[in-house]
């Protein structure tokens, strides 16, 4: 385990097992449809991928990158778009994808964006929720695990950039972002 972990919540083959249910239930209920799916840059890279390979059904695939964490662990509040995407939504069965839904507020930002874009239907997918930490009422359509309040990394998620590369997902130690 990386020295910076203080424990590891979900294993890589944990995770693995669930985002192939989470493939599977979407590829049941999206059968006959031709899904945009949008992933959310950087966080949601590494679930992307994995989700993308468990969906059997005709799909796009475009990114959209914003950030609002910084070097921090709680939300600036502000969200911007850092990348926009290339196809347009207007019409299309969209689904954003995640890698964890906090206080809510990238999440509701980006669906008023595609709404406003005229979107025929907008669903969300998250492997991670921490509901104890929303600031805006919303739940995904999808999601994989539920997370205690307290700063993970790994699979995807980062501290200041860092972490994202671990396979597994585990809580950071305080001492890492606390001096
Ligand atoms: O529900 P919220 O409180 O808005 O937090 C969730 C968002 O924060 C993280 O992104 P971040 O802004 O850190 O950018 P990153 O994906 O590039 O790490 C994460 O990937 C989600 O997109
Ligand atoms: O717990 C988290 N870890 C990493 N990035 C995040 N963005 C929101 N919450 C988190
Ligand atoms: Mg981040």
């Amino acid at each position: 385990m990386h020295k910076d972990i203080q424990e590891i919540l979900f294993t890589e083959e944990e995770i693995q097992l669930k985002v192939k249910e989470l493939g599977k239930q979407i590829t049941a209920d999206y059968a006959g449809r031709n899904l945009l799916v949008i992933c959310v840059l950087k966080g949601a890279f590494i679930f992307m991928a994995d989700l993308v390979k468990a969906m059997d059904i005709p799909l796009e695939i475009d990114f959209m990158a914003v950030s609002s964490y910084g070097v921090t662990t709680k939300s600036s509040g502000v969200v911007k778009i850092i990348k926009d995407l290339d196809i347009p939504v207007e019409g299309r069965d969209v689904m954003i994808v995640e890698d964890i839904i906090d206080s809510g507020l990238t999440l509701s930002y980006l669906i008023d964006v595609l709404e406003r874009r005229n979107a025929l239907s907008i669903a969300v997918v998250t492997l991670f929720d921490k509901p104890a930490r929303r600031t805006v009422d919303l739940e995904p359509d999808y999601k994989g695990y539920t997370l205690p309040d307290a700063f993970v990394v790994g699979y995807g998620l980062d501290y200041a950039e860092k972490y994202r590369n671990l396979p597994y997902i585990g809580i950071l130690k305080e001492k890492v972002y606390s001096n």
